[in-house]
């Protein structure tokens, strides 16, 4: 098998429940087949409480599955997923570390000489957009200036894939079209796989490959794939108005549209 051919992530038959304290089990994500290419940028969609983060947390390794397996690059995962680089909603800067520290802290766990890893980090600062900011603490930074310090704490350290959990979520909306732009920038240099859940469509199709729509829970599915033919570059802002664009979103939204009813349903207490 060449190298082209091995993915990024194989879930196979994979399904996630979590053992609740004197209660039924609860099935959380039924047995579920995905497959994200070397260089792939899958976006994961569906409504809230489905089980996005539940199958982003099987991939990184931090969810046993009750069944199935996780294929990372090709081998069975068996403990956390090192070859991951893992982007939350929240961040996880060091408030009593400098931006340039945060940013160099995961070279120099993984044993990088400390002027070496600051000099790399000063580097990932630059193409962030951050580097004359490299002496501020987190505190003194806005929502978006955070994000950009979080991506390259998890570029710097250069995983083959990425996780990413509604990671410009908090972010108002002309931010997070900036941030989506930066982050198809500094994508397109190398391509990494990504997995990128999101509750936003727009976003989804805007940024990725392939969009994956999920049901809605318990024992969720995958129950939509669609292939994103939009060229890149990509300017995300702009392509919302591309006609390829708005007929696809309106044939997921189709897919979409009854999972987003049920799970309000389900949350407002009309059904169990
Ligand atoms: N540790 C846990 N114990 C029990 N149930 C859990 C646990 N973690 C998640 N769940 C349940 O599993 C289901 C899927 O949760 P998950 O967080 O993966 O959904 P999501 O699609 O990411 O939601 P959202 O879009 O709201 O962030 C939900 O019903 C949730 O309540």
């Amino acid at each position: 098998m060449t190298m082209e051919a091995v993915r990024a992530v194989s879930l196979k038959q994979m399904a996630i429940s979590f053992e609740m304290a004197g209660k039924a089990r609860f099935d959380a994500v039924a047995a579920t087949n995905l497959e994200v290419g070397a260089h792939e940028f899958v976006a994961i969609v569906g409504p809230t409480g489905c089980g996005k983060s539940t199958l982003l947390n099987a991939t990184a390794g931090l969810l046993t599955p009750a069944s199935g397996t996780v294929e990372v690059f090709g081998q069975p995962l068996k403990s956390i997923n090192k070859q991951a680089g893992y982007l939350f909603q929240q961040d996880s800067l060091m408030p009593w570390k400098t931006v340039l520290e945060n940013v160099a802290i995961g070279l120099e766990i993984a044993g990088t000489d400390r002027a070496e890893a600051r000099r790399i980090a000063r580097d990932w600062l630059g193409r962030v957009g951050l580097a004359t900011f490299a002496d501020r603490f987190p505190r003194m930074l806005s929502g978006g200036q955070r994000k950009r310090v979080g991506l390259a704490q998890v570029l710097i350290r250069n995983p083959k894939l990425l996780l990413m959990d509604e990671p410009f979520g908090p972010l108002d909306a002309q931010t997070r079209l900036i941030m989506g732009d930066l982050l198809l920038k500094l994508w397109s240099e190398d391509r990494k796989a990504v997995m990128f859940v999101t509750h936003d469509l727009d976003e989804a199709i805007a940024l990725a490959d392939r969009v994956v729509i999920m049901s809605a829970g318990p024992k969720s599915r995958i129950i939509g794939d669609f292939k994103v033919a939009l060229e890149r570059p990509r300017d995300i802002g702009e392509i919302r108005h591309d006609p390829v664009f708005n007929r696809l979103h309106r044939d997921i939204w189709q897919a979409l549209r009854d999972e987003v009813m049920t799970a309000y349903r389900q949350s407002s207490g009309e059904i169990a």
